[in-house]
């Protein structure tokens, strides 16, 4: 029963005044969010660091705040664990997709709930029918027996919302779910969102990317340093003017828009980096680049088309079994990234956490750490060396210069990833392979370092740039290679293509 309020039903859920402290860091000072009913979408939008994932922990258990309210209709709550918010049906799916790979699409659906422990009493067969129910519930066409490892990352988020909803979840937390998605797995995303939102369940989402967001949300909060500082239906507000909200100002003007193309890299400018021929089995087909000095070339494809390997075996973080690689016209052969370093090729990968960070170091650290200009091993120069530049890119990218001796790991997921792009643009390589280089980062931050990239590119450095935002790589490129099943199917010149053209190859089908 839910209590009622001035004669209304109190709303689903409440959050006032919500403060949380980490250290010196106020990350919530008074964060405030209202969802009246189920069967909405509720939008949650701030700049990197403005503490939404924070708020979202604090709704779902993982974190304890320290002072406000939150209500479940009416009644106030405070869980302990997300084990405690399921209960009361919070659930959350987080960026970082938590399955376990080695176990069937059922067993991960009905992973920590019980049902799939035999001493418990409970037969395989019906574990099995009660997954297969609430895939249905989803209209998610998969095989309940299927190991998850063998899933893409929108199959294995599918997998994570089901278990959600096994859960009997009424408040389902979508943290960033299409950061790691192409375009058409987050056409199929909102298929399902919209489908949980018809059977009454509240969803809040959060995404930076301001195109998505207004096609999904009924009503948006907007964080700003740890405050709300706007709430209202998605129509209430424009692009423009939700940009405003979370910067407190009005948006610098032109940053984002203009092609690098105007820049012009002719066939005259010489080759930075040639690659003929790689083969990486399983993964890609005899790929071939002359990427030019001041170039951006951009990999656009499905998931599984081969882009991340192209990159990886390239900066020799992954073998090849065929393929003939040159530097500035000298000779390169791949062999693991101090190598690669060395030649002068720079690479962000696509687990900023796992590769492309040291977290245990402070952001200065790991900022200067590949500012090494003739030696080739990773290690943190002397203390002071290239400041100035150090504090130049921190400062064109908004990282707080008060960051430089805080530790990595503590930084929000959008400032991490600031900061594994940082490093490179502190070094300007002569060749940098970018892994989806914004993910997670929010829409001005985005434009920051998509003007960032172009100006180490008009400098002379070449850019190999993976996205699975098309949109990005129209922004950012010169040319755009479309690759199908490990094979490049189209090299398109960014003037002279669009993003149905490159859907639609990225899909296998000729145009
Ligand atoms: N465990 C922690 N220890 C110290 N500081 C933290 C911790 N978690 C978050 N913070 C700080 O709290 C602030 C808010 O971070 P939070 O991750 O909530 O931001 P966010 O809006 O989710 O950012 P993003 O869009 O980049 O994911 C940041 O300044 C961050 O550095």
């Amino acid at each position: 029963m839910s209590v009622v309020v001035d004669g209304h039903p109190a709303p689903l859920l409440r959050l006032e005044g919500v403060q949380k402290t980490f250290g010196p860091t106020r990350a919530l000072k008074d964060a405030n969010l209202t969802i009246p009913t189920g069967g909405v979408v509720h939008v949650l939008i701030g700049e990197n660091g403005s503490g939404k994932s924070t708020l979202l922990g604090v709704l779902s258990g993982q974190i304890r705040h320290d002072a406000g309210t939150v209500s479940l209709e009416g009644r106030p709550v405070r869980f302990g664990s997300p084990v405690a918010a399921l209960r009361h049906g919070v659930a959350m799916v987080s960026q970082e997709i938590a399955v376990a790979p080695d176990l069937s699409v059922a067993e991960n659906v009905l992973l920590g709930r019980g049902q799939v422990r035999r001493w418990a009493g409970i037969s395989r067969s019906a574990s099995r029918s009660k997954a297969q129910g609430v895939l249905e519930r989803l209209d998610f066409d998969v095989d309940p027996d299927c190991p998850v490892r063998r899933l893409r990352p929108d199959q294995r988020q599918m997998v994570e919302i089901a278990r959600a909803l096994t859960a009997e979840a009424r408040i389902l937390i979508l943290d960033e779910p299409t950061s790691s998605l192409t375009d058409d797995e987050v056409g199929s995303l909102f298929a399902t969102v919209r489908r949980l939102k018809a059977q009454g369940v509240a969803i809040i989402f959060v995404s930076h990317r301001m195109q998505e967001l207004f096609e999904i949300a009924d009503d948006i909060t907007v964080l700003r340093d740890g405050v709300t500082v706007a709430e209202g239906s998605a129509a209430s507000f424009t692009p423009e003017s939700l940009v405003s909200a979370m910067l407190g100002e009005d948006p610098p003007a032109g940053r984002e828009g203009g092609s690098a193309a105007s820049a012009g890299v002719g066939s005259d400018d010489p080759v930075a980096l040639r690659v003929s021929g790689l083969v990486v089995p399983g993964s890609v087909e005899d790929f071939r680049l002359d990427l030019r000095r001041g170039e951006i070339v951009g990999l656009a494809g499905l998931v599984g088309a081969g882009r991340s390997e192209v990159l990886e075996s390239i900066f020799g973080a992954r073998g090849h079994a065929a393929g003939t690689f040159e530097i500035h016209g000298k000779p390169y052969v791949p062999h693991g990234p101090r190598r690669a370093i060395a030649h002068g090729i720079g690479f962000v990968p696509a687990d900023r956490k796992a590769d492309g960070l040291v977290l245990g170091m402070s952001v200065g650290a790991n900022m200067t750490m590949v500012d090494t200009h003739d030696a080739p091993r990773l290690a943190p120069p002397a203390r002071g060396r290239g400041a100035a530049t150090v504090a130049r890119v921190a400062a064109s990218l908004r990282l707080n210069p008060q960051l430089a001796e805080t530790g990595t790991a503590r930084l929000s997921g959008g400032n991490q990833q600031k900061v594994a792009v940082a490093k490179w643009l502190v070094r300007r390589p002569g060749v940098l392979l970018l892994d989806e280089p914004t993910r997670g980062v929010d829409v001005m931050a985005k434009a920051d370092i998509h003007q960032e990239l172009r100006a180490i590119a008009a400098a002379g450095s070449a850019l190999l740039v993976n996205s699975s935002e098309i949109d990005e790589l129209l922004t950012l490129c010169h040319r755009v290679l479309v690759m199908f099943r490990g094979r490049v199917v189209a090299d398109l010149a960014v003037p002279d293509t669009d993003d149905s053209e490159i859907l639609k190859l990225a899909g296998g089908q000729p145009c």
